[in-house]
Formats: structure tokens, sequence, C-alpha cells
């Protein structure tokens, strides 16, 4: 697909996650998201936090700027609602999750919450997407009501050209000519995003039925579709909830379907960490587990590499190897090995191969850089 040159998946690079603050989003783990539709009061955020934690998620939402389809709806509790949601989710050591409409909204949250989340309304809000980009924090960027997986992904593209390239896409339903659901899940979308992009993809299985009994079934389906983790509305008692109550599942109906992900999760080769279910430790699943903190290390190590790559940069050749700082990294790794029971052995055996591959990476891309200044200073055939 034309333009996608950033958010384009290509073989060299593979799939990317993002990583935010110890929560993987993209990895092996399915990531699940809840909470209510907007943030209403105090007591709703603690009690929403506290079903999220019981359930196994990571990360708490709630609406504070609201972009409703009438102007007469709740719009949302602004600032006040931020305190609640942040307070909730670091009482439960959960992270956060709230939408931003324009500039002053994502100003007024940017520090405050772990990931921002651009609504289907926003998603070719292009002057937003470009601020999206000057920010370092994840992106949910939700796929707008009538745009096709191309607009989705170029409306990603603006963001990572920006500068983030921390952006997960949701999956949230699309409009139809059938009305029996609110929007249609277009389950399909993970898989197509998926081949097209290298960007994680989530699922809002609740904006897309518009009904609550449609949220456990939808909800399995998108992960055995391929679905990196679910966004779904859950209110401590949708009966007076402001907004989306019909599709806002009761606590113990979200406690319930975590309990029955696990079981879909590891269908496909992925785990999902609910209470109920990873009790039992089997072979499988804990292979599974391993596959995930290989699949980290093996990333984490190809970002060091890149960053060794623009230290060697700014060496002279002869400069390259840098024997106290080695010591001195080694030193704080067998120090941080001990404090976790790791045997320092490991440390002592692992590094310095990785100091080796980092100067050997960096001597070669020098001499290939002179090779190059001495080719383009003096053509082949030239003079
Ligand atoms: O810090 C540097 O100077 C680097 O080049 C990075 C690095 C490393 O891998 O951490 C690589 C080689 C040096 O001998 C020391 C450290």
């Amino acid at each position: 697909m034309k333009d996608l040159k950033l958010a384009g998946l290509t073989s060299e690079k593979g799939t990317s996650t993002v990583e935010v603050n110890g929560v993987t989003i993209g990895g092996k783990e399915i990531i699940l998201m809840g909470g209510p539709c907007a943030v209403e009061s105090s007591i709703q955020m603690s009690q929403s936090a506290e079903t999220v934690k019981k359930a196994g998620g990571k990360i708490l939402r709630g609406g504070v700027f609201k972009p409703r389809t009438s102007p007469y709806s709740f719009q949302g509790l602004g600032q006040e609602g931020l305190n609640y949601l942040v307070q909730a989710a670091k009482e439960q050591d959960l992270l956060c999750v709230t939408e931003v409409i324009d500039a002053p909204s994502l100003e007024l949250v940017v520090e405050k919450v772990d990931i921002i989340q651009i609504g289907a309304r926003n998603m070719q809000n292009f002057e937003l997407l470009k601020l999206a980009g000057k920010i370092n924090k994840p992106i949910i960027l939700k796929r707008g009501l009538s745009a096709t997986i191309e607009e989705w992904l170029l409306a990603a593209e603006y963001i990572l050209a920006a500068g983030n390239p921390q952006v997960i896409l949701c999956e949230r339903g699309i409009r139809t000519f059938e009305p029996s659901t609110r929007n249609t899940l277009d389950l399909s979308a993970v898989g197509v995003a998926k081949e097209l992009s290298h960007l994680p993809v989530i699922v809002d299985p609740s904006h897309a039925a518009g009904r609550r009994d449609l949220i456990s079934s939808l909800s399995k389906a998108a992960l055995a579709v391929g679905a990196d983790g679910l966004l779904i509305e859950m209110h401590p008692n949708p009966s007076v909830a402001v907004s989306d109550g019909p599709q806002s599942l009761h606590p113990e109906e979200f406690v319930q379907l975590a309990q029955e992900l696990g079981v879909v999760a590891e269908s496909v080769h992925r785990v999902f960490a609910c209470g109920g279910y990873v009790g039992e430790d089997t072979l499988e699943s804990l292979r599974t587990k391993i596959d995930g903190i290989d699949q980290s290390i093996i990333e984490q190590l190809a970002a060091r590499m890149r960053i060794v790559k623009k230290v060697g940069d700014q060496k002279r050749l002869d400069r390259v190897k840098d024997i106290s700082r080695e010591k001195e990294i080694m030193q704080r790794l067998i120090n941080l090995a001990t404090e976790l029971q790791l045997p320092p052995e490991l440390v002592k055996k692992i590094y310095p191969y990785i100091f080796e591959f980092g100067v050997q990476f960096q001597i070669k891309n020098k001499l290939a850089i002179d090779n190059e200044l001495e080719l383009s200073i003096c053509p082949i055939g030239g003079r």
C-alpha cells in the first residue's frame, strides 16, 4: 500500500511492540483494558479499577473529554475526571488511558496518563495526529466510523511521520447497513491491518456492538483473529451510567469474561493472565510465557544495537572500545542480577559478547562510511 513508509510491514523490521511502563502491547501477552465510557466520580473509578485489576487487566480506561454525537449529551468532567482516573489507576497499580479531542485536551492529559487515545471521530483530524506525533506517549488510534483500512493506516502514518513511533491501532466497528448492532465489528480488519502494518492492533467490541450481550463472544473472536488486546467498557452500575450503559459490562461479567480469555489466548499461542486461568501452569502455557520473554529480549537487544550504532557514529575509529564504560555497565548489571537473584555469572558471560558485537558493529559501520566517502570523492573509473 502506497505511502506506508513507516507504518508498513517490512521483512527486516517485523512486527513491533509498544512498551509502556512495564506493559508490552503487541507481544505474546494479550493486554486487557477496561473501564467506563465516561469518568463520573471518584468512587465509580475506584470500583472500576478494582474490577480491572481483579480481571487481570493492565490498563484502566475512562473518558474525560467526550466527543458526543449530540451537543446536549454529557461532554465529560475534564480535569476533575482526569484526577479521578489517574488516582484510581494508581491505587490498583494499573496504567491509564483517556481520549483527547484537540490540542488543549492533549496538553492537559499528556503528562498525567500513560496512553492517549484518539477516537474514531478524530481519526482524520490531521492537525491532532501531527500533535500526537510530537509527544512521547503511546497513542491508541481508533479506526474512524467509515474509514477504510488504508485511511486508518495512513492516519497512523501521520503520527509516525511526526516522530512518535508508539502507535496502537484499534478496530472499533464500522458503519454498515446493518442496524442490529451499533456498528459492525470488522474482525477481518485485524488480519488485514497486521498483514499491511507492523503496528499492534487491539479491538474495542463495546463500541462495535453497542450491546453487552455480544461483548463476550466478540472479545474471544477478536483474540482468535490475532488482536493484541481488548478495550472493553465496564461500569460498576451500567443502569446509571451517563453514557454507553447498554454496552457496558457489569463488573462480574467483566471478570467472568477475563477468566474465559486465557483458553482462547492459549489456542492462538498467546497468553492472558487472568486470576482464574493462569493458576494452571501447564507445560504449554509456561513455554508460551518463555517465548514471550525471549521475543522481548531479542527486541531489546536489537534496540540496544541501534543505539550502539549511533554512539559509534560519534567516535573515532581508534577509540571505539571503551573499557572503563564496559566495566561500569558490568558492575551495575552484576549488582542488579544479584538483587534479582539471577546468577551474576550469567551477566559476566553474556555481556562481553554483547560489547564485542557492538564494537565490531561500530567498526564495520565506520569502515563502510569511510569507503562510501572515498568512493564519492574518487569514483572508480573517475580520474
Ligand atoms: O558507550 C559506548 O561508548 C559504546 O560504544 C557502547 C558500548 C556498549 O555496548 O554499551 C560498546 C562498546 C564500548 O566498548 C562500550 C560500550
